[in-house]
C-alpha cells in the first residue's frame, strides 16, 4: 500500500518523491526500462551518500551505495542477508526455486557445500582440454558463417558458445550447436524453458517488489520442466555416464555422484544442471560478444592483446596452457574492464531477515526490507573509477589495480553467494577470446553500434541482456 511512502522520510533516508501506487518504478513495472536502469537513475540523483531509498511499487527498497555497508552486509553479516529476494514461490517455479541460486537459509547452505567440488581447482584443469575445443568449434562457426563481407553477427556464434560450453561440463551432452547451420534441438529447448516475454518480466518485477501481484499473476519464470526432449537428454546422459565414465571429471559428474549416493533427489539434480545451465550460457555468451564489441571499437587494445597471446603461443609450443591461460596480464585486464562496463548481473538483490542498523548510521531497516546493492552504477561511478564510461583495461595494470576498491568491482557478487561458477566463467570466456583474436582481426563494419547509445537493452530482463545482434568485420590472419 502507499501507505509505506511515508517509510524513507521518516528514517531520513534521501529519495525521490513517489508517485502513487509506482513509487518511483513507473518505467520499470512497465517495462520501459530494465530494473538496473531504475537503479542506476536513483543512484546519481544522489552522488555522495551512503543509501538511498527507493519505492518500487508498494515497496520500500533500499539501495546501498557505501561500499563499507556493501562489504558490511554481504559479507561480515552475510548471516543476516543470506537470500536473494529472486526466489519464487516452489508452488509456481517448481523448478525454479530449487535452483541454487534461489535456494534459501540452511537449505541453499547444504547445496553450495555440496556442489562447490565441482568448480575445484582440479576439476577446473580437467575440464580445459574439453573447453579449448570449444573454442576451436567457436572459430569455426565464425568462418563458415562469415558473410563474404567478411561480416557475422556476433550474438549467434557467442550464443552457441556459451550453450555448447554449459552443455558438454554441466549436462553430460554434446550439444553441437555451433557445428549445425539451425540452432541445435537442445539449444532451442533451453532458450524456450527460460524465455524473457511481457509476462515473464511483470513476475520477476512482481516477485521482487510487489508480492500481492506476484501470488495474483502465478506465472513461472521458468517454463515448468515441460521439456521432454531436455528431460530425455540428461536421462540418456545420466545412463552414459554410468555405464561409461569418462577421463577426466567435469561438473556434470559432480552433480551426478550426489545424485546417485542419494545425496540430492532427482529433482534437485535436475534443478542444478539447469541451474547451471541458465546461470552459465547466457552469462558467458554476452561478455563474449561485448568484449569483441570493445575490441573492435578498441584496435590498439586488440593488438595488445594478440602480441601478448602470440608470444604465450609460441613459448608453449603451439598451445596455450591451462597455466599460462592463468598468466596471461592483458587478457585478465581486458576481461575485468569488460565486466566492469559490462556486469551481466547489474545488481546484487538480499532480503534482511531481522531488523538491522545500518552500519555507521542510526538507520534501522525492518525485517524483510529488500537490499540491493547496484553493482552496474557503482562501476560507473567517478568516484570509485576515473572516466568511468570509458574502455580502459589499463586501470586493471597491476601498478594501477591497488587503487581500486575490491568492493567497488562485484560482477561475480561478493561474499559466501557470490557468483560459484566465476573460475569456469573466467576460463571458459577467456578461452573463446583466446581463440578468436589469434584467428581474426576483429573491427566494426557499417551496421556496428557506434556507441552505447547505440545498444538495445532488453527492459524485462534482470540481466543486462544486449539485444543487438552485434555485426563485426572478422579477417581471419
Ligand atoms: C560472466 C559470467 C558470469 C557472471 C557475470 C555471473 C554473475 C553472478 C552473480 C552476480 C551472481 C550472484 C552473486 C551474489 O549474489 O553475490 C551469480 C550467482 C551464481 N552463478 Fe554466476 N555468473 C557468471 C557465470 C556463471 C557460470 C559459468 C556458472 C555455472 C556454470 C554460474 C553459476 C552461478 C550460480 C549457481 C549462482 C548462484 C550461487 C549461489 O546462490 O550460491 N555463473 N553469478
Amino acid at each position: 500500500s502507499t501507505l509505506r511512502y511515508g517509510t524513507w522520510r521518516k528514517k531520513g533516508v534521501p529519495h525521490l518523491t513517489p508517485v502513487p501506487l509506482f513509487g518511483n518504478s513507473m518505467l520499470a513495472a512497465f517495462q520501459r526500462e530494465p530494473i538496473f536502469g531504475m537503479l542506476d537513475r536513483v543512484y546519481r540523483h544522489f552522488p555522495g551518500q551512503p543509501y538511498v531509498g527507493l519505492y518500487a511499487g508498494p515497496s520500500p527498497v533500499l539501495l546501498v551505495k557505501s561500499l563499507d555497508a556493501v562489504k558490511r552486509i554481504t559479507i561480515k553479516d552475510f548471516h543476516l542477508f543470506p537470500n536473494h529476494k529472486l526466489s519464487p514461490e516452489p508452488h509456481y517455479d517448481k523448478m525454479f526455486s530449487k535452483f541454487l541460486f534461489c535456494m534459501m537459509d540452511d537449505e541453499w547452505k547444504d547445496m553450495r557445500v555440496r556442489v562447490s567440488p565441482a568448480f575445484s581447482s582440479g576439476r577446473l584443469k580437467a575440464m580445459f582440454p574439453s573447453i579449448r575445443d570449444k573454442g576451436e568449434q567457436l572459430v569455426e562457426c565464425i568462418r563458415g558463417n562469415v558473410g563474404p563481407d567478411g561480416v557475422l553477427s556476433t550474438n549467434g556464434p557467442c550464443t552457441r558458445y556459451g550453450v555448447d560450453v554449459i552443455a558438454s561440463c554441466a549436462f553430460g551432452i554434446e550439444a553441437w550447436s555451433m557445428r549445425t547451420k539451425e540452432p541445435s534441438p537442445y539449444m532451442n529447448a533451453v532458450s524456450e524453458s527460460f524465455r524473457f516475454e511481457f509476462a515473464e518480466g511483470l513476475s520477476t518485477f512482481a516477485l521482487l517488489f510487489v508480492p500481492a501481484l506476484y501470488h495474483a499473476l502465478k506465472v513461472p519464470l521458468l517454463k515448468e520442466w515441460r521439456s521432454t526432449l531436455l528431460k530425455d537428454l540428461l536421462r540418456e546422459s545420466s545412463q552414459l555416464r554410468e555405464r561409461e565414465p569418462p577421463a577426466s571429471r567435469d561438473i556434470f559428474d559432480n552433480l551426478l555422484s550426489l545424485k546417485r549416493s542419494g545425496d540430492v533427489s532427482q529433482h534437485l539434480f535436475e534443478a542444478q544442471v539447469m541451474t547451471m545451465q541458465v546461470a552459465g550460457s547466457e552469462t558467458t555468451a554476452k561478455t563474449i560478444m561485448m568484449a569483441l564489441w570493445m575490441l573492435a571499437r578498441h584496435p590498439e587494445c586488440q593488438d595488445k592483446l594478440r602480441a601478448e597471446l602470440r608470444a604465450a603461443q609460441t613459448a608453449d609450443g603451439g598451445n596455450i596452457t591451462y597455466e599460462t591461460l592463468h598468466d596471461l596480464k592483458y587478457l585478465d585486464m581486458v576481461f575485468k574492464e569488460t565486466l566492469r562496463l559490462w556486469p551481466v548481473m547489474p545488481w546484487l538483490d538480499r532480503v534482511a531477515t531481522q531488523d538491522y542498523v545500518l552500519p555507521d548510521s542510526d538507520i534501522k531497516i525492518e525485517k524483510g526490507t529488500v537490499v540491493m546493492v547496484p553493482v552496474y552504477s557503482i562501476h560507473r561511478d567517478p568516484e570509485h573509477y576515473a572516466d568511468p564510461d570509458k574502455f580502459d583495461p589499463e586501470r586493471w595494470a597491476p601498478e594501477n589495480a591497488d587503487n581500486i576498491n575490491k568492493l567497488a568491482y562485484l560482477p561475480f557478487g561478493s561474499g559466501p553467494r557470490t557468483c560459484i561458477g566465476s573460475r569456469f566463467a573466467d576460463m571458459n570466456i577467456k578461452s573463446a577470446l583466446l581463440s578468436t583474436i589469434l584467428n581474426f582481426r576483429v573491427s566494426p563494419c557499417a551496421e556496428t553500434p557506434k556507441s552505447e547509445a547505440e545498444l538495445r537493452v532488453c527492459p524485462r530482463s534482470f540481466l543486462v541482456t544486449v539485444l543487438n545482434d552485434m555485426p563485426l568485420h572478422f579477417q581471419p590472419l
